[in-house]
Order: structure tokens, then sequence, then C-alpha cells
């Protein structure tokens, strides 16, 4: 029997980079920081669209319904300023929002910026998949992922996606003793 393709989504949320103001750093960073970090195959599913409440909530469900990913992360359109809406788009397709995840990445991100406190940041699920939210700033996604990512892969066991396995020297999941699968 085939072994489904791990799928994880990018998307980036910016109305500058999707115009072509400026190259899209964020999508690009997204995807380099889970090749390092990910030891499973998996495959990228990219999009970099402008900050629209429901472009953003369109793509996400394209993304979880019929891409079937797992993980979807998103950078950029977390702030105050009147085109920032991805919070609302995400919690308008989750089923349940996982405050913990903007708990941690804000109380991290506070300890390189200031500003960190302006992100709304959410995260949550739909189905199989876990949707994080990161800021624009490319410079932004490795400060929050390293601060969650190693709840991420029981988060994935819990809501019934793929078993993901990290590069511990990268960074190390954590998950209780009876959710670790046996090593071959
Ligand atoms: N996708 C990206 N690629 C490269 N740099 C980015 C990207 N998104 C944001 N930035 C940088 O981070 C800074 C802060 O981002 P800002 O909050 O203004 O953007 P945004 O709301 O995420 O996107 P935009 O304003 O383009 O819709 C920007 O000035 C820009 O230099
Ligand atoms: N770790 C981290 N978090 C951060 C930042 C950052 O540089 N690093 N920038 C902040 C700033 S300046 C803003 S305005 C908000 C929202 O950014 P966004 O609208 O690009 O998502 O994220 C904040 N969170």
């Amino acid at each position: 029997m085939d072994k489904k393709q791990i799928k994880i989504g990018f998307v980036t949320v910016s109305d500058r980079a999707s115009r072509g103001d400026y190259e899209d750093l964020g999508g690009p960073a997204m995807q380099e920081w889970i090749s390092n970090a990910l030891t499973n195959d998996w495959q990228p599913v990219a999009r970099l669209i402008a900050d629209e409440q429901d472009l953003i909530e369109s793509t996400l469900i394209e993304l979880v319904d019929q891409e079937e990913c797992c993980l979807i992360l998103t950078t950029g359109g977390t702030g105050p300023a009147k085109r920032d809406v991805t919070p609302e788009a995400t919690e308008k397709v989750c089923d349940k929002i996982l405050d913990g995840f903007a708990e941690q990445m804000r109380a991290v991100s506070l300890q390189y910026v200031p500003t960190a406190i302006l992100s709304r940041q959410i995260a949550g699920t739909r189905g199989s998949c876990l949707i994080i939210n990161l800021p624009g700033k490319p410079s932004a996604i490795g400060e929050c992922l390293e601060a969650v990512f190693p709840a991420v892969p029981y988060c994935v066991d819990l809501i019934e996606g793929p078993y993901l396995e990290t590069d511990d020297s990268f960074i190390k999941a954590f998950r209780p003793k009876h959710a670790k699968k046996p090593q071959a």
C-alpha cells in the first residue's frame, strides 16, 4: 500500500510581495526552516496572495480540503493595519483555536522586539491540519517556529495527521512516552 505523501502548506500573505514590489522572502524562509526541521519526506504547497480575507480563507480551505496538507504556515498580515486580516481568515476556517501557540510565539518574540505585541497571530486546526500564523518579517519566522515547533508533531498526531519526525540537532520534538513510535 502506498504511504500517503506528507504535504505542508506555505502561504505568504502580502500585498506588496504579491504585486511584485519586493521579492517574497517569507515563503522560502518557511520552507527552508521546515526542510531543516523534518526528517520525513514531504512536499511543499506554496501560495503567494494579497491581504484579502476571502482569498486567504479560500486558499487555506483549498490547502486543507483539496491538497490535504497536515500543517500550514502563513506569514504576514497579522498586525493592526487596516488590511491585516490573516488571523480573522484563519479563525473563520478553523474548527478549534489553540491559544497556547500564539501566547508562546508572542512571549518569545518580545525578547527580540518590543513591537512583537502588535502581532495578532493565531493557530488552530481544521480537520487533520494545524494552521499557524507567523508575522510578515522574514526574521520572525525562525524566531516563532523555534518557540512552538516542539509541540507541533504531537499536535498533528492528535488530529490524526502523519507521524512527523524532527532532526533533533535542529529542533527536538516533544511527545509523551506513550505517543512515541518504537524505532525500527
Ligand atoms: N513576504 C515578504 N518577503 C520579504 N519581506 C517581507 C515580506 N513580508 C514582509 N516583509 C518585510 O517585513 C516588513 C514588515 O512587514 P509588514 O507588516 O509591512 O508587511 P505585511 O503586512 O506582512 O505585508 P504587506 O504590507 O506587503 O501586505 C516589511 O517592510 C518588509 O520589509
Ligand atoms: N519574532 C518577531 N515577531 C514580530 C516581529 C518581529 O520582527 N519578530 N515584528 C512585529 C511587528 S513590527 C508587527 S507590525 C507584527 C505584525 O506583522 P505582520 O503584519 O507583518 O504580520 O509582528 C510583530 N511580531
